[in-house]
Order: structure tokens, then C-alpha cells, then sequence
């Protein structure tokens, strides 16, 4: 589902033909659509502006109700907020496409806490050490088990999803009653139905500190940071899709900024604001005797989160020293698994690889075996296969990730689940608009936290082979989302040279418009001997001593990267993957069985 500020805006874009659905005994007068009531028949007491900055801004002054076309289509057709939006999402044709395979988890539903409501020391501790009023407790059902705290994670249809339970006093941490449970939001129980604005808090009672001074607040599960610690995202993704406004009350140190930046990347920056409060959380506002007044304004003037635009060269200094001397846990980027390259080559985030080469060279299928290598080093990928079926992209990894000829049917279960946290496959084999792929790929990132982009290929992206300023502005349009949202995408593209030519191909030999190249942070070319495969096949097992290589990768491009070059790599017919090695001895990575060990040939 679209979220609710591109609905809204979508509708007031029709405002008529809304309208008139809406209320089809009323008529059209001047720049408005009159009708006598929200049950639809004729009459002048309600009014709908049809254009200009008020379109869709409605009025009945006989009842005094009025909002905008969400709040009309809720008055005529019942329901919440949220059933409004689905309804009208699917009347625009906005539904998201659902992708072939989404990365599955499991979780378990915790034991409903053996607990009663706050009496004796937790009700102390919250009303007292904390200035909690009473009936923030009740509205967020905070239980008392002797001297903890505990605080039910309740979905919006009432399920318990997580219970966390702290003792009552001063610096406490709240543990999970239980293990494996959804990461959600904590506050749902506390939140109107049909809330427009919500703020987003780094603790529990900092989000009942917000609800006592009258404004809906839920808080993340795990506290600030980035990455895992805001799992909860792809859970309550489409939940908070009818939030218009999304206010973030984190703590203002450094693991809370991580964590408005993964919020605001994935929820939205159109929608999300970053509050700062006079003190270091809501419930030192709320202890200390902020006003009201204060903490409203805190919320009036909270930041958009606009792009910044010019820096000065010190303002880097940080991100500077980094790429000198990144931590020992990270890495540069994601690798390959060819010892050949190791070190040498790495996809980065913020940038655009593209894979070049003739048709039949192996292009797809070189990607394709890097991807359980990718899934291993932790990396979400979402693989755009508009040339093959999702089964056949499938069946060639699934031989790759276990290095296997012929799998049996267990072992092709498990390597797909191996597969089922990382990949993501978007099927639609076809031409797709450039447009329509960045939003699938807008959704997968959002909702799904990948990081790397694979598009097969250029071709398939609805623009003629010849259109070189399509293809041009097809390019630009991709590396400039891979560099808002700090992936990296895979592009493959086809080679000029024809299979005869000699070697690799070079930079120049990209087919199409040469701005492919120069927006493209990587250029790897791959060429495999066609001739010395005629050779092995007419000459036997014979032909096949030599210890050349079988294939050329060219980096021909690394615009962040220290290494240009070609190595050479042998190509295993049995198990599709590409080696470092003419010794057959080595050859075989299996991403399964025996400890799950890789090996890199
Ligand atoms: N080095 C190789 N030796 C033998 N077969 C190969 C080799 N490289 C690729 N193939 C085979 O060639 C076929 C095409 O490979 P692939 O789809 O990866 O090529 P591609 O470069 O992506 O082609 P296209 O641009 O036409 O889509 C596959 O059946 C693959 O197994």
C-alpha cells in the first residue's frame, strides 16, 4: 500500500470524479461539489472544493464534520482510518506488487504475562519517580509482577506480539519475556484509530510521557541504533502507512541519530520529523515540569527532513577518517567469491555496477553466483529477473549455492531457505518502465531493508536498443535512486563486440549510449572462449589440459576502488560456478551441509 500523504494527494489530484462517487446525488456548482448530507442526497449544506490548493477540502456546515477526501470517504462509507486507505488505494490501482518470494520469519506469540494492574510498587515508581498519570497506565495496560514493570507489545487487533519486563527503579533494562517474538511498535493499545500523527519514541515511558501531555506515541521495541535494532520496520511497515505525519522523539546521542536516519530512510523523509526537546527524553520533560506549551512547540518546530544540500570539506571529517580506516567489523562493500578478487573489487553503497559482456556470456549467470555468496556476507538482495522465470533464475542458484549437479529434493529445500532471508525476486518477465521497477524496488528497500539491486537487463526496461537518450536518462534515473538510498544496483547490459572479437570487453565497448558508462561507479566485462569450447568439444577430454582460462572478467572500471584489471576464471558446467583454479581438485563452494562452511576457490 501507497502511504497516506501520496493517497491523499492522489485523490485531490480527482477530486471530482471522487466526489461524485462519494456522493452521487449532489452536483457540480462553480468550483464546487454540493451535496445535503454525508449520505449523499441533493442538497447545499455540504461542499467540496474540486481545485486550486483546497481541492478535496470538504465542509457540511448543518453538521459542522469536514477534512479532507480520507475523512469524507470514512463519513460516507464507515470504517477506520486504515480501511479508508486500503479502499481507496485499490480504487487509484496503487496496491504494490507482491514479489514472488519475501524473505520469511517466523516468530512465536509470547505467554500473556502472569501480572495485575499497577497497585502497589510499580504504581509508586511510574506515578511518582516517573509523574506518570494514572490512566496513561491504563491506556497502555501496564501490568505489576512484584517489583517489575511490565509492558505489553499489543497489536492492533489486540494480539500480544512481545512483553519486556523491567524492575521498578531508576536505570533498569527491560528484557523480552520470552525469545523470538515480533519485534513491533509498543503502544498500539494507546493509539486512536484513526490518528493522522504519531510519534515515534527510543523508550516505553517516554512514549507515556508524550501521552501525558495529550499526543499519541509508541516506541520502538529495541531501542536506538541501526540495522537489526530497527528490525521492527518490515513488521509495522504497512501499519504505519496512515500516519501523514511521523514525529521521532529519540534520544539525542549518537545511537539515536542511527536510528532516525534508518527510520527516515525507510519510513519516508516527506513524513518523518525529528523533534528536539529542551531535555534529554520526554520523561525528563515530563519529571522536570516542562509546559505543555513547550513540549508543543517542540513538536511545531521539529525538522523536516529535507536534504542538506552544501557542505563544507571539515563536515566530512568523519566519513573521511572512515574510508581510511573503516572499523574492523565492516567492510567496504560487498565482495565476490573468487579468491582472484578478493580485496580487490568490492559493490559499495550509493553506486551502480554494470555488467557487460555479448549475449550468452554469462553475465546473468556470474551475478547469479554471487548471490548466496552476498546472502552469507549478510547482504538483503532483490533481483529484478526480467529475461528468466523465477523458477529457473531458482533452479541455476539453487545448484550454485549448494555446488551441486543434481540436487536431491531436501537439498533443494535447503538451499533455498539458505536463499530465504537474503533474496528477494521480483518476477515479471517483460519489459518494465524504469519507473515501475523503482518503485518495487522503493517498497523491497523499505519494507525489506535490501541493499543490493540486481536488474537483468537494461534491455528488458521498455527502452529500444537505439533510444540512447531513453537509455541515458533510464541510467540516470537508477543510480540516482541507488544513491538516495544508499544501495548498490546491479545493471547488465550488453556488449558491443560481437563473440569473435578478441578478449574482454573495454570500456568503450558498452552497447548504447556511452553516458551508461560514465555514470556507472563499476564497469566488469565478461568474456568466455567460445573457441577453446568448440576446441574441448571436437578435440575430447584432451583439449581440455590447458590451464587457460575459460573466461575474462575485465575491471574495467572501479571508481572507488584501487584495482582496474582482468583475471581469469574457470567455469564448472556441473555446478554453474566460476572458479579461481584450473585445479578441479578445489573447485566445489557449498554454502550447505557440513558446518555451512564456504569456501572461496
Ligand atoms: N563460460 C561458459 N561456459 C559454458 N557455458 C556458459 C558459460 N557462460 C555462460 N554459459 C551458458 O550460456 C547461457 C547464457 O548465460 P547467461 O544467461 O548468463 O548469459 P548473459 O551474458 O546474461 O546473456 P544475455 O546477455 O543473452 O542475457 C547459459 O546457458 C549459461 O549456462
Amino acid at each position: 500500500m501507497a502511504d497516506i500523504v501520496e493517497i491523499k494527494r492522489m485523490l485531490a489530484d480527482r477530486a471530482q470524479a471522487v466526489a461524485e462517487m462519494l456522493l452521487p446525488g449532489g452536483r457540480k456548482e462553480s468550483q464546487e461539489w454540493r451535496a445535503g448530507s454525508t449520505a449523499g442526497e441533493k442538497g447545499q449544506s455540504l461542499g467540496v472544493h474540486l481545485s486550486g490548493p483546497k481541492a478535496g477540502i470538504w465542509q457540511d456546515f448543518a453538521t459542522d464534520e469536514g477534512g479532507d477526501l480520507l475523512d469524507l470517504w470514512m463519513a460516507v462509507k464507515g470504517g477506520t482510518l486504515l480501511d479508508a486507505l486500503k479502499d481507496a488505494s485499490s480504487y487509484l490501482g496503487v496496491t504494490h506488487p507482491e514479489p514472488f518470494k519475501e524473505p520469511s520469519k517466523s516468530y512465536q506469540r509470547p505467554k500473556r504475562p502472569d501480572c495485575r494492574k499497577p497497585e502497589a510498587k510499580v504504581h509508586d515508581y511510574l506515578t511518582v519517580d516517573r509523574n506518570l498519570p494514572g490512566y496513561v497506565l491504563d491506556a497502555y495496560k501496564i501490568g505489576e509482577r512484584g517489583d517489575e514493570i511490565l509492558f505489553p507489545f499489543i497489536l492492533p487487533d489486540g494480539v500480544l506480539a512481545l512483553a519486556k519486563a523491567r524492575k521498578a527503579e531508576a536505570k533498569a533494562s527491560p528484557k523480552p519475556t520470552a525469545g523470538n517474538c515480533e519485534p513491533i511498535l509498543f503502544g498500539w493499545q494507546a493509539v486512536p484509530a484513526n490518528a493522522r500523527e504519531i510519534i515515534i519514541t527510543e523508550g516505553e515511558i517516554d512514549a507515556m510521557s508524550w501521552a501525558a501531555y495529550g499526543h499519541a506515541a509508541m516506541s520502538v521495541p529495541f531501542g536506538g541504533g541501526k540495522g537489526a535494532k530497527q528490525q521492527w520496520i518490515e513488521n509495522e511497515f504497512d501499519r504505519l502507512a496512515r500516519f501523514e505525519t511521523i514525529y521521532l522523539s529519540m534520544d539525542m546521542d549518537p545511537t539515536g541519530e542511527e536510528a532516525v536516519a534508518e527510520i527516515v530512510s525507510r519510513l519516508g523523509r516527506h513524513r518523518c520529523r525529528v523533534v528536539a526537546l529542551p531535555l534529554k527524553d520526554a520523561n525528563d520533560c515530563l519529571v522536570e515540569g516542562v509546559t505543555q506549551a513547550e513540549m508543543d512547540d517542540a513538536l511545531r518546530t521539529a525538522k523536516t527532513m529535507d536534504p542538506e544540500g552544501l557542505r563544507r570539506a571539515s563536515d566530512y571529517h568523519d566519513k573521511v577518517v572512515h574510508l581510511f580506516w573503516p572499523a574492523h567489523e565492516e567492510r567496504e562493500g560487498f565482495s565476490t567469491p573468487y579468491s582472484k578478487l578478493i580485496g580487490r573489487l568490492h559493490f559499495r553503497p550509493a553506486e551502480m555496477t554494470l555488467w557487460s559482456g555479448a549475449s550468452g556470456s554469462g553475465k546473468s549467470q556470474m551475478i547469479s553466483d554471487c548471490v548466496p555468496h552476498w546472502v552469507r556476507e549478510g547482504s538483503r538482495v532483490c533481483v529484478a529477473s526480467l529475461e528468466m522465470k523465477g523458477e529457473q533464475t531458482l533452479r541455476r542458484m539453487v545448484k550454485q549455492t549448494g555446488g551441486v549437479d543434481r540436487p536431491t529434493e531436501p537439498f533443494i529445500r535447503q538451499c533455498l531457505n539458505y536463499l530465504d532471508p537474503g533474496l528477494l525476486i521480483y518476477e515479471r518477465v517483460g519489459k518494465a518502465g524504469v519507473q515501475a521497477l523503482l518503485e518495487v524496488f522503493e517498497y523491497a528497500r523499505a519494507k525489506y531493508a535490501c541493499d543490493q539491486f540486481v536488474i537483468d537487463s537494461l534491455m528488458r526496461m521498455g527502452v529500444a536498443s537505439d533510444d540512447y537518450v531513453g537509455q541515458e536518462k533510464a541510467v540516470f534515473q537508477i543510480v540516482d535512486w541507488a544513491v538516495e538510498k544508499a544501495v548498490h544496483v546491479h545493471l547488465v547490459a550488453h556488449a558491443r563486440k560481437g563473440e569473435k572479437g578478441g578478449g574482454a570487453p573495454s570500456l568503450e565497448d558498452v552497447k548504447g549510449a556511452s553516458e551508461i558508462g560514465s555514470n556507472a561507479f563499476n564497469i566488469l566485462t565478461i568474456w568466455r572462449d567460445r573457441q577453446r569450447e568448440e576446441d574441448i568439444r571436437k578435440g575430447g577430454e584432451g583439449a581440455d589440459e590447458s590451464d587457460k582460462p575459460g573466461v575474462i572478467v575485465n575491471v574495467a572500471k572501479q571508481r572507488n576502488g584501487d584495482f582496474e584489471g582482468k583475471v581469469g576464471l574457470w567455469f564448472d558446467q556441473d555446478t554453474y560456478q566460476y572458479q579461481s583454479t584450473p585445479d578441479k581438485a578445489q573447485w566445489r563452494r557449498s554454502f550447505i551441509g557440513r558446518g555451512q562452511q564456504e569456501r572461496v576457490a
